[in-house]
C-alpha cells in the first residue's frame, strides 16, 4: 500500500495517477504545457520511473482525449462537465485499461482513490459497463473537433496518422563529419527510428549533429551559408543558431528565457560552435549596426509539433492563438528595423495556424521589403512552396518517410 486517506489504505501506483491527474488539469484548466507542468505535478514522486510513468498516461491522455470523452459519453446518461474530476479520473483509468496495457482491475482501482461518494460510483460504473461491453480506442486517434473544423479538411486524415506514430528523430549534421546510420531526406540530415536513445549515437559527444526536425531546418536553410553577420530572434535552445553559425556566419542569438539560453550555450559548447548570446526581449532589442540576415522564429501555439507534445492540440485555443498573433506581428515589423539594406528577413512559425502563418506574412509591411519567394529548388525533396513562395509544411508532408512537424516560412529582402 502506498499510505492512508481518511484511514482507507491507498492502493500501489496511486500516487502515480495523482500526478497523472494534475498534469492533465494544468494543461486542460490552466493551459500550461506539459513539459512545463511536470516539475510541480510528480514533486511527490520520489523514482524517475513513475513520474515517467505519470508523463506517459497524461501525454497518452492528451493523444486520446476525443476518443476517451466519446467513451465516456456514450456511458454517462448526463454529459459529465469537461472539468469534472470523475471525468478525469475515468479518462486516466480508459486510457490504461485500452492503451497502456494496464490490467483493467488496476486501472480501476488506482484512480477510485482521486474520487468521493458519488463520483466514485460514477467512475465505477462507467469503467465497469465500458470495459464489459468491449469497448476499443480508434486508431489512428481523433483530432479534437475545434481542431479538425479549424484547419483544412485535406490536412484531418494525414494529422490523425500522425498522432498514432511515434515520430522519427531528425539529425542535423555539422559539415564534413561522418553521420550516424539513418535515412537520408536532405543533404546534412540523417533520420534515425523513433525512440532512439540519440545521447548513445555516434558523434554525440563529438558534437557533430544536433536533433531538430527536417521542417525546422528550412528557415536556417532558406538564409544559407554566408560570412557576415545573422541574427536569431527567438533563437533558444539554439537549434538554428548551430545552422547559421555552422553555415559560416558570425550569429547573434537573442531570446528571453534565462533557462533556455542555458540550453543553448551547452548545445554551442557541445558543437565547438560560437555565437554572441543576448538576453533580451526581442520585440526591444536593436542590434548596434543592422545585420546581413535576421532569422525570426516568433513564439507560436506551437500546433506544428503536436505528435510530439499532443497538450498543444487543446491548448491552442482561439483567444490564445490571437494573441500570439498579435505578439508575432510586432515581433516581425521590430525584426524588420534589425536588417542592413540588401539583407535578408526570414520569419518562421511551427505552427498550423493560418493565422500565425500566412496572415502575419500579408500584414507585413515594412517599406524597402520585398518578397523573396522560395523556390522548390531550395527545399530537400518532397516540400514544396506555395504559389506565392511561402513555404507551408502541412500534415502529411513526407508521410512516406515519417512526416514532418507543421511549420511556417516566408521570406524578404530589404532592397533600401
Ligand atoms: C519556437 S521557440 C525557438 C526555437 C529556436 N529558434 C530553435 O530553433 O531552437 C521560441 C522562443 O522564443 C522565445 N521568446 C518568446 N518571446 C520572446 C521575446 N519577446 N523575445 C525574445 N525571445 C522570446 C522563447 O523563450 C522561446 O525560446
Amino acid at each position: 500500500m502506498s499510505g492512508e486517506e481518511g484511514g482507507t489504505p491507498l492502493p500501489p501506483g496511486f500516487a502515480v495517477r495523482r500526478s497523472a491527474l494534475r498534469l492533465l488539469d494544468a494543461v486542460l484548466r490552466k493551459g500550461l504545457p506539459l513539459e512545463a507542468a511536470l516539475p510541480s505535478a510528480t514533486q511527490s514522486l520520489d523514482r524517475a520511473d513513475d513520474r515517467a510513468f505519470a508523463h506517459a498516461i497524461a501525454a497518452e491522455t492528451l493523444r486520446r482525449l476525443t476518443d476517451l470523452d466519446a467513451l465516456i459519453d456514450a456511458a454517462t446518461a448526463k454529459p459529465l462537465p469537461a472539468d469534472a474530476k470523475a471525468r478525469t479520473a475515468l479518462r486516466i483509468a480508459l486510457v490504461q485499461a485500452l492503451a497502456l496495457g494496464t490490467p483493467p482491475h488496476a486501472a480501476i482501482a488506482t484512480v477510485l482513490p482521486l474520487v468521493d461518494g458519488g463520483p466514485r460510483r460514477l467512475v465505477h460504473g462507467v469503467f465497469g459497463a465500458t470495459m464489459r461491453r468491449g469497448a476499443t480506442l480508434p486508431s489512428p486517434p481523433h483530432l479534437p473537433d475545434t481542431v479538425a473544423t479549424r484547419w483544412p479538411a485535406a490536412w484531418v486524415e494525414p494529422a490523425r496518422a500522425m498522432l498514432a506514430a511515434p515520430p522519427p528523430i531528425d539529425l542535423t549534421l555539422k559539415p564534413g563529419v561522418t553521420a550516424p546510420e539513418g535515412f537520408t531526406l536532405a543533404s546534412g540530415h540523417v533520420r534515425v527510428p523513433a525512440g532512439t536513445a540519440v545521447t548513445a549515437l555516434p558523434g554525440y559527444e563529438a558534437g557533430d549533429w544536433w536533433v531538430q526536425d527536417i521542417a525546422a531546418s528550412l528557415p536556417a536553410r532558406l538564409i544559407g551559408a554566408g560570412r557576415g553577420h545573422a541574427i536569431d530572434l527567438c533563437a533558444a535552445p539554439g537549434g538554428k543558431t548551430m545552422q547559421l553559425a555552422a553555415a559560416g556566419w558570425q550569429v547573434t542569438a537573442l531570446d528571453l528565457d534565462r533557462k533556455r539560453l542555458d540550453r543553448l550555450r551547452e548545445n554551442l559548447t557541445r558543437t565547438r560552435l560560437s555565437a554572441r548570446v543576448v538576453e533580451a526581449n526581442a520585440g526591444v532589442w536593436l542590434p548596434d549596426a543592422p545585420a546581413d540576415a535576421v532569422l525570426l522564429d516568433a513564439p507560436c501555439s506551437a500546433t506544428g509539433i503536436f505528435r510530439r507534445h499532443p497538450d498543444v492540440l487543446h491548448r491552442a485555443r482561439p483567444r490564445a492563438i490571437a494573441n500570439l498573433a498579435a505578439q508575432q506581428a510586432v515581433l516581425l515589423a521590430h525584426a524588420a528595423e534589425m536588417v542592413a539594406p540588401g539583407g535578408v528577413l526570414v520569419y518562421a512559425v511551427c505552427s498550423l495556424e493560418r493565422d500565425e502563418g500566412e496572415a502575419v506574412a500579408d500584414g507585413f509591411a515594412a517599406s524597402g521589403f520585398v518578397p523573396e519567394p522560395i523556390r522548390a529548388d531550395e527545399l530537400p525533396d518532397g516540400f514544396v512552396p506555395d504559389a506565392s513562395g511561402r513555404l507551408r509544411v502541412a500534415p502529411g508532408t513526407l508521410a512516406e518517410a515519417g512526416g514532418a512537424d507543421g511549420f511556417f516560412v516566408a521570406r524578404w529582402r530589404r532592397s533600401l
